[in-house]
């Protein structure tokens, strides 16, 4: 069955949205704040995802009035959705979060924020995705997380496509910090393999990091099996084994003493920051990618600290 769709923000991964929608046969608008003449003209968002053609069924807007779906999909980084929210008057009854972070103004995840600023109905997508993957149309599964479960059902069968499989969750708060805490262990494992410690440092890196994940996860509200399904554990995966991450990249360049282009999105920063100033779970890895993004420790020293913590039971 063919939806109505607005898709906001035209990053990487608003734009692969709006492609496979659209190619499905979902009626799809996407709002870009820059450039919507641009992609009109090329067919393509050269900036953020460049080699995708836009289906020529896709409208690409600048106009937030042409929008005027009864669902739309918030696919802006977190730092940005404040603000965004702040000053937009959204129509649509649901607002669909795709963000992965935690916002620094507010300490709240995408779709509290969400809520601080509209009275729709608000869900969670998340999961194990890179945009170029989902833009060529290559097999993914996500977790669409809705605390309304007759809505979740209802948007699981109208976002689910053929090469898009959604899975199903009322537990927002653990899919939504599944998403934003494992780019946090993706900024880690870089730095353990921009730093040459190697492959096993990075999987004992991964699994502490998931109990970690799940520590935070569950103090917050979250459920522990949420953690381990794609959200947390499938998405940490993903993030942690490729240089298609932009927080993989980013803590390999940490270690490196190199840095990203400013314009490139690492939610996993500000996200380690927010964890690691919170009381409550215990959070050494959230605290290790803070020191080393802020310049107070090495590689090297947050190693040593972490191998020489008292050891313990698993
Ligand atoms: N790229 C991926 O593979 C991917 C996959 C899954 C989830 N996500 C999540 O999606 C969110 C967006 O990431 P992305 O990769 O699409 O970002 P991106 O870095 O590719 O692009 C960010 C976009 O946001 C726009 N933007 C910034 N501030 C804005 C504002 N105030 N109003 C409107 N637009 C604004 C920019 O113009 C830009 O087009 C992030 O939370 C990210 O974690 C990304
Ligand atoms: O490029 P990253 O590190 O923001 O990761 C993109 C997606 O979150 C992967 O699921």
């Amino acid at each position: 069955m063919s939806a109505r769709l607005d898709i906001l923000g035209a990053g990487a991964f608003g734009t692969a949205l709006a492609i496979a929608y659209a190619q499905a046969g979902h009626d799809v608008t996407l709002w870009a704040r820059d450039g919507a003449q641009e992609m009109r003209r090329t067919r393509e968002n050269a900036r953020r995802l460049p080699g995708h053609r836009l289906p020529e069924a896709l409208r690409v807007t600048g106009d937030l009035s042409d929008l005027t779906g009864n669902c739309a999909l918030l696919a802006l980084p977190t730092q940005t959705l404040g603000g965004f929210l702040a000053e937009t008057d959204l129509r649509a009854d649901i607002l669909v979060s795709c963000a992965k972070g935690i916002d620094r103004a507010t300490g709240l995840g995408p779709t509290a924020l969400i809520a601080r600023h509209s009275k729709a109905t608000v869900a969670q997508l998340t999961g194990p995705s890179f945009a170029v993957d989902i833009a060529a149309g290559l097999p993914t599964a996500l977790t669409l997380a809705c605390v309304d479960d007759a809505v979740g059902r209802a948007l699981q069968q109208s976002l689910s496509l053929p090469a898009l499989r959604l899975y199903r969750t009322t537990d927002v708060i653990g899919a939504e910090l599944g998403g934003a805490l494992k780019n946090v262990v993706a900024i880690a494992a870089g730095a353990v393999i921009g730093a040459g410690l190697g492959d096993s440092a990075r999987a004992a890196l991964m699994a502490r990091g998931l109990a970690e994940m799940t520590r935070i996860a569950v103090a917050a509200g979250g459920q522990e099996a949420t953690l381990s399904g794609l959200s947390g554990l499938g998405d940490l995966i993903l993030t942690c084994g490729s240089e298609k991450s932009r927080n993989f990249r980013y803590g390999m360049a940490l270690a490196r003493g190199e840095s990203l282009p400013p314009d490139v999105t690492v939610e996993g920063l500000h996200t380690a920051r927010q964890i690691a100033a919170r009381a409550g779970a215990e959070n050494p890895i959230a605290q290790a990618v803070a020191a080393l993004a802020d310049g107070r420790a090495s590689v090297g020293e947050i190693a040593d600290r972490l191998l020489n913590r008292p050891l313990k039971p698993e």
